[in-house]
């Protein structure tokens, strides 16, 4: 088929920064929405856990790691003890603790074994993914299912965006959202909290 510079030019105007700006808020506002509607139990149930838990242990690879190193500092801001795994300074998971994890796939080798382990050390798992039926979803306590593309789907279904973007913006949102719910809980105010925010930096 005949393609010119032309056509070109009209597929890259129609995939502009703006109208991939919106495509990426129709997709987070579907999916949030249907978390609200259909996660409300494992929601509450991964609340209170956290809420109770000794301390907070976070655990994802890639951006979805990262994603929950967002979650852990608002934790810490408000007053939990909250670690990353894998950081040098990180001490032994024990009873009493959770390991909050995120793994669009479920599937993550360096996750399900931390998961396991942490369960054989007494500690509580929940995770965020995108698949529940999958080996970390079945370790968790609770499981908060995220309708977004895990990251080998090609089939553009679940979402247009690159390998598991989805998954890991609604994994940050999520994370928000868990840390507002405590925080309005505690009845603390941000002044409250701000102390604890580093001051190096
Ligand atoms: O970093 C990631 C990648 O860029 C996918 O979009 C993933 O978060 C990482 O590979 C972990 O995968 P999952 O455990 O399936 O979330």
């Amino acid at each position: 088929m005949h393609h010119c510079a032309e056509d070109d030019r009209r597929v890259i105007e129609k995939h502009s920064f703006h109208s991939s700006l919106s495509q990426i808020r129709d997709e987070l506002s579907r999916t949030l929405a249907t978390i609200c509607q259909d996660q409300q139990e494992a929601l509450e149930q991964m609340a209170e856990m956290i809420g109770g838990a000794e301390r907070i242990f976070v655990l994802g690879a890639g951006r979805s790691g990262l994603a929950l190193q967002m979650t852990a500092m608002r934790l810490m801001h408000l007053g939990k003890e909250a670690y990353v795994v894998g950081e040098t300074t990180t001490p032994a998971i024990r009873g009493g603790d959770v390991l909050l994890t995120a793994s669009g796939s479920g599937t993550t080798g360096s996750v399900v074994r931390a998961a396991e382990q942490a369960r054989g050390a007494g500690a509580t798992v929940v995770c965020f993914t995108a698949r529940q039926h999958s080996p970390l979803g079945e370790l968790a306590a609770a499981a908060v299912l995220i309708p977004a593309a895990e990251k080998l789907d090609r089939s553009g279904a679940a979402s247009a965006q690159y390998a598991g973007s989805l998954f890991e913006q609604a994994v940050v949102i999520a994370g928000d959202a868990l840390f507002h719910a405590l925080w309005q809980r505690s009845g603390r105010s941000a002044d409250e909290l701000w102390p604890r925010h580093a001051n190096i930096e």
